[in-house]
């Protein structure tokens, strides 16, 4: 049976784990994405899906391979694309992460070329748009999700002219000055240009988007708009006060979408419900004896401001002697899969910077930097969530964010306090949270000092309008938004045009 719902993600969505009988399970990923969690619900609303992604296998294990597997209990199955280590290392380690990840998170000093294998990312992608093409009914909605598979749209637009194509880019898409720095720029848009739904969190990014494309290519406005009503238009770093929602291109019509993904409330609830979150959170607590608690959780990235967090933790340390021995940071920064090598500086700046820190003011009893480098259960990550007065969330610049919203919804409106960096998707959508400026030293200590003098009747205030957000635009809210416009969506050339109404 053809699928009516195709999602390529270029990750597995499980962990495989062989048990002492030699049989393989497929159990919930351990490592931070925030993706995966995000993207399993939508086959709940299809007959049958296919989830496309790339399994590393050995020249041994190719005779072997089991390029299908069926998940228990669930309508959709994961076809996979055998990839070597080779293959994986110059898809994802350097190309994607290398050369794209920098300039996506405008880090263009971070960037390198030469050691791109742009030959291997198109094969991938072709790959993936092949497999696509294979497993879709002539109907159905093929999703291509983030910047690795940026290709596959216009490698499926040629397979299935008339296919129903969708793309979601879950990082930030950076300005046209820093895009246009990608020597395959014309590429990658050309293809993006061949769907029939571009999505991004954010208008920022969605305007960006589009100030790309008219640069590279002739492109017609066919229709701009209002944000979304819950995204802040004007007054932070990433605000814009309306969008263009639709593009004409070569005859082609592109529906250009900004929503920020959600999380999930009523899975962080119900985690946080259960008998073992609540004894963990009894043990944190008692572990802290009435010391002060921050978090700051995510994962080894020098987009994520780890360096930048911890350096203005030392300073609020050296001008405030007298919360020694009254505050712990409990940082989870998880680090990088094996051949990562572009994270391996960020891995060691934030190993020495906590061993500084801890070094300086530690004393028996009390040690003020807790760093997990490994990934932790999400029970625990969520009594920790729990028990922590601040969550310190300041990266440099991340698509969204799902760590933020996922603190509030912990604190079900009544308490806590958010720091939150103005250059996360998620801060258009949470002007409640104490806003501040990662790349200022004064504004990341005005920020510290801010959430720790914050008065209980203002935290509450503050959490309770953001639990409010982030609960009512949470992932079925869109979810259901986007299947909604996608059910309004075919393939549409200028002639054919009827809008689409989201
Ligand atoms: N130490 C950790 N161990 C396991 N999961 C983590 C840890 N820290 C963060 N996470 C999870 O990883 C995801 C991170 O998503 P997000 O904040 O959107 O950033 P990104 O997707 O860039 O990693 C969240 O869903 C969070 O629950
Ligand atoms: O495979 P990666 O490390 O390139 O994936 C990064 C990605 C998934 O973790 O993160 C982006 O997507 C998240 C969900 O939309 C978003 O919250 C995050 O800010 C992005 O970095």
């Amino acid at each position: 049976m053809k699928s009516s719902l195709v999602i390529l993600y270029h990750r597995e969505p499980y962990d495989e784990v062989v048990d002492d009988n030699g049989v393989t399970r497929y159990v919930d990923k351990k490592s931070p994405n925030g993706i995966v969690p995000t993207l399993k619900g939508f086959f709940d609303n299809v007959e049958k899906g296919t989830w496309i992604a790339w399994k590393q296998i050995t020249a041994k294990q190719r005779s072997k391979f089991q390029e299908r597997v069926q998940i228990e209990g669930s309508n959709y199955d994961v076809a996979r694309i055998p990839l070597s280590a080779d293959e994986v290392k110059h898809f994802y380690h350097i190309t994607s992460k290398e050369a794209f990840w920098p300039i996506l998170h405008s880090f263009p000093y971070h960037f390198t070329y030469e050691s791109s294998d742009w030959e291997n990312f198109k094969a991938i992608n072709k790959k993936f748009a092949e497999a696509a093409c294979a497993e879709a009914a002539d109907d159905a909605l093929i999703w291509v999700h983030d910047y690795n598979l940026w290709l596959a749209p216009k490698y499926i637009r040629e397979l299935k002219p008339d296919a129903r194509i969708a793309f979601f880019h879950h990082t930030p898409f950076p300005s046209v000055d820093i895009f246009n720095i990608l020597p395959w720029r014309e590429a990658i848009v050309e293809s993006l240009l061949c769907c029939d739904v571009v999505g991004f969190h954010i208008p920022r990014y969605s305007e960006n988007f589009v100030n790309v494309a008219r640069s590279l290519f002739e492109v017609d406005v066919v229709k701009r708009e209002a944000i979304p009503e819950h995204i802040t238009p004007t007054g932070t770093a990433l605000a814009e006060p309306e969008m263009v929602t639709q593009l004409n291109y070569k005859g082609q019509l592109v529906n250009v979408d900004a929503f920020p993904v959600g999380t999930n409330p009523e899975h962080i609830l119900n985690t946080l419900g259960k008998p073992e979150t609540q004894q963990r959170i009894q043990e944190i607590r008692q572990e802290l004896q009435g010391r002060t608690l921050a978090i700051a959780a995510g994962r080894v990235d020098y987009v994520k401001g780890n360096r930048e967090l911890l350096e203005c933790y030392g300073r609020l340390l050296e001008r405030r002697p007298d919360l020694h021995g009254k505050i712990n940071l409990v940082m989870t920064c998880v680090q990088a899969a094996a051949g990562m090598r572009v994270y391996r500086t960020a891995q060691q700046q934030i190993e020495q910077l906590a061993g500084k820190i801890n070094g300086r003011y530690a004393r028996l009893g009390w040690t003020p930097i807790l760093l997990f480098t490994q990934p932790i259960p999400f029970t625990d990550l969520i009594a920790y969530y729990k028990a922590a007065d601040i969550c310190w969330t300041t990266p440099l610049r991340d698509g969204l964010n799902l760590v933020a919203k996922e603190y509030v919804v912990a604190h079900e409106g009544n308490d806590g306090a958010l720091i939150l960096s103005e250059f996360v998707g998620a801060a258009v959508e949470m002007p409640e949270a104490i806003q501040t400026n990662p790349y200022s030293i004064d504004r990341m200590d005005q920020a510290i000092d801010r959430a720790l003098s914050l008065s209980e009747e203002e935290k509450a205030e503050r959490m309770a309008q953001m639990y409010q957000t982030v609960t009512q635009y949470d992932v079925k809210h869109w979810a259901d938004r986007l299947l909604d416009i996608f059910e309004k969506t075919e393939h549409q050339t200028v002639a054919e045009k009827k809008p689409v109404t989201a």
